[in-house]
């Protein structure tokens, strides 16, 4: 089974919001989509979702289309939240999921499942409103997952959980991953996404402006960034040409380069003035191919 999205554009009256978004998640897998405010990706998910018409395009699932009548079949953690505060959390969620086709002693017994593997069996006569902002997003999570959706939408999932919450949440991620669910997801925090995608894309004013294998991403991607340890001063590197950032701390310093050949350069230029303690190039992490394709107004 695949999730397959061809060629969809989303225009507001004039405005073009997502522009010729191609892509494919197979069964099982996960997805990361990213981009900068407003390029796009709520757009889209609420496009695969059904809750929007692309205004050209097709999203299918294992061949058919997606519609919004499917959406027992899908799982969704909007961005902006949206429980109902005066409500316990078991009302909220046996509301929430008898809209998906549930019956109440099964919705009870996932309810107990899900909060005691949060480590918080004492919130399920509490009320959404009594609870932290982080604690809410845990609710707000299990009204995505309690019905065992194929496919599972997740916009923003770790914005605003501490470190342990967040954790925690991955560990739920990718144990629906294991268990079979297609998830596709946007992060701001890059590290996430670096962590748990296979694949990505990412968009900029509504257009993919990188998309494939993460790795492979990260390998055949120009920009290298040097970290370098010498007992001179290193500033001297700024004004060599190819030289996109020079961070210089008390331990050494890192260089971003546009590619190979600048590095090879600037290990010629300090081998030159003597001994270098360490010289190490490595990959580009995914935060900075994302400043670099999507954060400025850089021209592609
Ligand atoms: N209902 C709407 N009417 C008009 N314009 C819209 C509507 N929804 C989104 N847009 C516009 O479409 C563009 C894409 O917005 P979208 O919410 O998809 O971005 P996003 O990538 O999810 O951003 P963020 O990271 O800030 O959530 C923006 O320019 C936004 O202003």
């Amino acid at each position: 089974m695949t999730l397959v999205i061809e060629n969809i554009r989303k225009t507001f009256d004039n405005h073009v919001a997502v522009e010729g978004i191609s892509l494919k998640v197979q069964k099982g897998e996960m997805f990361g989509m990213l981009g900068a405010n407003g390029a796009g990706k709520t757009t889209s998910f609420r496009m695969i979702l059904g809750l929007l018409d692309p205004t050209e395009g097709n999203i299918t699932w294992d061949g058919d289309r997606l519609s919004y009548k499917r959406t027992k079949l899908i799982g969704y953690l909007p961005e902006e939240r949206g429980l109902f505060p005066k409500l316990t959390v078991k009302d909220q969620l046996i509301y929430l999921m008898k809209l998906k086709g549930m019956k109440k002693p099964d919705i009870i017994r996932e309810i107990r499942q899900w909060l005691d593997r949060f480590q918080v069996p004492e919130y399920e006569n509490k009320k959404i409103e009594e609870l932290s902002k982080g604690n809410q997003q845990k609710i707000q999570f299990m009204a995505a997952v309690l019905h065992k959706p194929e496919i599972l939408i997740l916009d923003e999932p770790f914005s605003g959980l501490d470190p342990v919450n967040s954790d925690m949440l991955k560990d739920a991620v990718r144990d629906l991953q294991k268990a079979g669910t297609t998830i596709v997801f946007s992060s701001h925090q890059m590290r996430n996404v670096e962590e748990l995608c296979e694949d990505i894309i990412m968009l900029k004013e509504g257009k993919a402006v990188l998309q494939g294998n993460l790795r492979e991403i990260k390998r055949s991607y120009g920009m290298k960034s040097i970290s370098i340890r010498a007992d001179y001063e290193l500033a001297f590197l700024r004004s060599i040409p190819g030289v996109m950032n020079l961070d210089v701390s008390k331990d050494g310093a890192v260089v971003k380069v546009e590619n190979e050949r600048v590095a090879e350069e600037i290990f010629r230029a300090i081998s030159e003035k003597g001994f270098v303690r360490k010289f190490e190039v490595e990959e580009p992490s995914l935060h900075d191919i994302f400043i670099d394709k999507a954060g400025g107004d850089k021209d592609e």
